[in-house]
């Protein structure tokens, strides 16, 4: 993402305002590029020395690529002869590059409203709630951060957290010249320390928290936390609010020296005595799905606000934008409503499908740790007034050790589990799924409610087809992810993209030539789900001005065998539901048969039969014009194919076979 207008900046210009060494000749410049394989004809390549390599080494490469210009150190400059173009040089050019990119475009950067927020967890999400509070009176905000490149409506797939700065300074430019006032953007601390903000000065910095992670790049906490530090330095932002619910947040208060907001989320934090700002009377679920609070500052201030996302996680997350927001020039009253109206965030609690009559709310978390598990899932059971289905996985070629530990907090937090594939890369995916099993297996021996399933898509319906109203149905790991990266290969693949797909075809309704209505729920079962679709089915019959509602059902046993008793009771329930026929298939399905018989008001509507080859036989001499045919079974039973088959989607299809009796 680049401006369409291409600034042309004499390179002599170049050198003149940073004081650099070499001849620039003749040259005009139009870009600016840090990596060779993202060179564009124009542009100057920076060869920076890294921690592998020397960009200098990558600099005929880029030349080829159309650069017209190289910007390096000495060191690199030796390593360069007869590269064809002139060859600049500055003792530090990786401290030059954001100014360099800021002055190339122009300084786009200081026409916005600039919000960076950085910490260990949460930027994402504040970004996003930020950004919303922002559009009240910035209705064009860009985003940059994990997820995406935003500006406005369009929006591209973000490389990394924090995109190099030549690449931040084009965006902002892009910003600028399509009417952006305002942007959002996540900093991690690797941006930090290789200062990829560089020439970027922030409205407000913001700080969320800072736990163990990074280290073999930071060093140690000392090192981690004073590259996240460098964010509030005077030159890099104006202003800073800072969450001051853990030690490392009270230390950064103490030590900026910009102004400064506190912010203390919960009662007992460690900065919650003299913050500025503190969170009150939270309350989780409300609405169903967020949670209100009461935030307090400064000089008596008292506002009633809410976090659109579930967990107390996402009450810190939101009480810290609203004040960000709001010092960033948005009204209090007006980030706290635009905080409350985030749109859903891709991959974070992001609300796929709302709960609804017959529907169980169905959600999509980034979670790939285990205290972020640990987290999502306690934020989702207040909100689930039915079970917790959880659908996930872990990684392959990443911290093994967190398989089982994962496997063992989803046994203890959800109630049924999926166990599936993540991203498992390089390695075996069944053993990455054995190891996490471990884990379940530790807290349930008998593996009650646990299903594996292998592809993830397949696992998210079959999840998706357990639930009932009142469930709630998360899947994790993954979040915004595109792809998939199985055996080092990319698929195309998104959870969210994934439930879609599942919730058409979890209730498929396929009207054949001849007026029989053939409805396919055949994909998985549980007694609870086979009873949902049964309600469903007299109503889809009723709906459509059918005559009778045939249910085809074979035993709802994904989650295991189900006892003799529930069986019996889902034949009763058939016939009290007003199912008018029904055909139960297998042997082990015998109980639902024996229920609806002896219910009474039945008399020869149910029939047994051995296997589906039967059943296929009875339907093509039973079924006639206005029946309304629901399947519905578990897995082992197969019937996604009789439903296939009969709906004439598959070879073999029974329409037209028989004659209607
Ligand atoms: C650990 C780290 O952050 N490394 C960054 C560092 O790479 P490096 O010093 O190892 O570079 P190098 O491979 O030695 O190459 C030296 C120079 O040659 C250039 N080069 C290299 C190869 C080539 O073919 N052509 C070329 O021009 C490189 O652009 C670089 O300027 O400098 C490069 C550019 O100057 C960055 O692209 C690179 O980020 C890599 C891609 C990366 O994966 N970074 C991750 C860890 C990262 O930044 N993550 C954070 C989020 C962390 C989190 O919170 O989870 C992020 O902001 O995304
Ligand atoms: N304020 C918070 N404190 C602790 N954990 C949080 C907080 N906010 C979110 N989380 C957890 O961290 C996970 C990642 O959230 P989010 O994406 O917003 O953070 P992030 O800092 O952007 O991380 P990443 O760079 O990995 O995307 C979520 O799954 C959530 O469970």
């Amino acid at each position: 993402m680049r401006p369409a207008s291409r600034p042309r900046r004499h390179l002599s210009h170049l050198v003149e305002a940073f004081g650099l060494a070499g001849e620039a000749g003749e040259v005009t410049v139009t870009g600016v590029a840090v990596g060779s394989a993202d060179v564009q004809p124009g542009d100057l390549f920076v060869a920076l020395p890294g921690l592998r390599a020397h960009g200098a080494d990558y600099a005929a490469d880029a030349v080829a690529a159309g650069a017209v210009a190289v910007l390096t150190d000495d060191g690199g400059a030796g390593r360069l002869a007869g590269l064809g173009v002139p060859v600049l040089t500055t003792p530090a050019p990786r401290s030059l590059l954001g100014p360099v990119s800021a002055w190339f475009y122009g300084e786009p950067g200081r026409d916005l409203t600039l919000v960076g927020i950085t910490g260990t967890n949460g930027k994402t999400t504040t970004c996003y709630f930020v950004a919303a509070a922002l559009e009240r009176r910035h209705p064009l905000t860009g985003v940059v951060g994990t997820v995406e490149l935003r500006v406005g409506e369009e929006s591209i797939e973000s490389p990394r957290t924090t995109v190099e700065a030549p690449v931040l300074h084009g965006l902002f430019a892009l910003m600028r010249e399509r009417g952006a006032t305002a942007c959002a953007m996540e900093v991690s601390s690797h941006a930090l320390a290789l200062e990829r903000v560089g020439g970027v000065q922030f409205d407000v910095a913001a700080f969320t928290n800072l736990q163990r992670d990074h280290l073999d790049f930071h060093g140690d906490m000392e090192g981690y936390f004073r590259d996240k530090a460098r964010l509030f330095a005077p030159e890099r932002a104006r202003r800073a609010v800072v969450c001051v619910d853990d030690e490392w947040g009270v230390r950064l208060a103490s030590e900026v020296e910009i102004p400064v907001d506190t912010v203390a989320t919960r009662e007992g934090a460690a900065g919650w005595a003299g913050a500025d700002w503190r969170v009150t009377a939270a309350t989780i679920g409300l609405d169903g799905v967020g949670s209100t609070f009461t935030l307090e500052g400064p000089g008596g201030v008292r506002v009633e606000a809410a976090s659109p996302l579930p967990g107390l996680v996402n009450v810190s997350n939101a009480a810290v934008a609203v004040v960000v927001a709001h010092r960033a020039g948005i009204p209090l009253d007006e980030a706290v409503a635009g905080v409350a109206g985030a749109h859903a965030i891709p991959g974070r609690m992001e609300r796929v499908i709302e709960r609804g009559p017959g529907q169980a709310l169905c959600l999509v978390d980034y979670a790939h740790t285990p205290d972020a598990l640990t987290l999502a899932l306690e934020a989702v059971r207040p909100i689930t007034p039915g079970r917790l289905v959880l659908v996930f996985g872990s990684d392959g070629d990443r911290d093994q050790g967190k398989r089982p530990i994962m496997g063992e907090i989803a046994a203890r937090l959800a109630d049924v589990l999926v166990v599936t594939d993540e991203n498992p890369r390089s390695e075996e995916p069944a053993a990455i799924r054995a190891s996490i099993l471990d884990g379940v297996r530790a807290v349930r021996p008998d593996l009650r409610d646990v299903v594996e399933l292998s592809p993830r898509s397949e696992a998210l319906r079959v999840g998706m087809e357990l639930a009932v109203e009142g469930d709630t149905v998360i899947v994790t790991g993954k979040g915004h992810e595109p792809t998939q990266e199985i055996a080092g290969v990319f698929h195309r693949y998104n959870d969210r993209d994934a439930y879609l797909t599942a919730l058409a075809q979890s209730w498929q309704v396929t009207v054949r030539p001849d007026g029989v209505t053939v409805v396919d729920a055949a994909h998985a079962a549980t007694p609870d789900s086979t009873r949902a679709a049964l309600r469903r089915l007299r109503r889809e019959r009723d709906e459509r001005g059918g005559t009778r509602a045939v249910a085809v059902l074979a035993a709802p046993d994904d989650l295991g065998p189900v006892p003799v008793t529930e069986l019996d009771a889902l034949g009763r329930a058939a016939v009290r539901l007003g199912v008018d026929k029904l055909l139960v298939v297998g042997e082990d399905a015998r109980a639902v048969h024996v229920g609806a018989v002896q219910e009474g008001s039945f008399d020869g509507e149910s029939e047994l039969v051995p296997d589906r080859a039967a059943a296929q036989d009875w339907l093509a001499r039973h079924l006639r014009p206005g029946d309304v045919v629901l399947v519905k079974g578990g897995r082992s039973a197969g019937l996604a194919e009789l439903a296939g088959k009969l709906a004439g989607k598959l070879a073999g299809e029974l329409a037209g076979e028989g004659g209607a009796a």
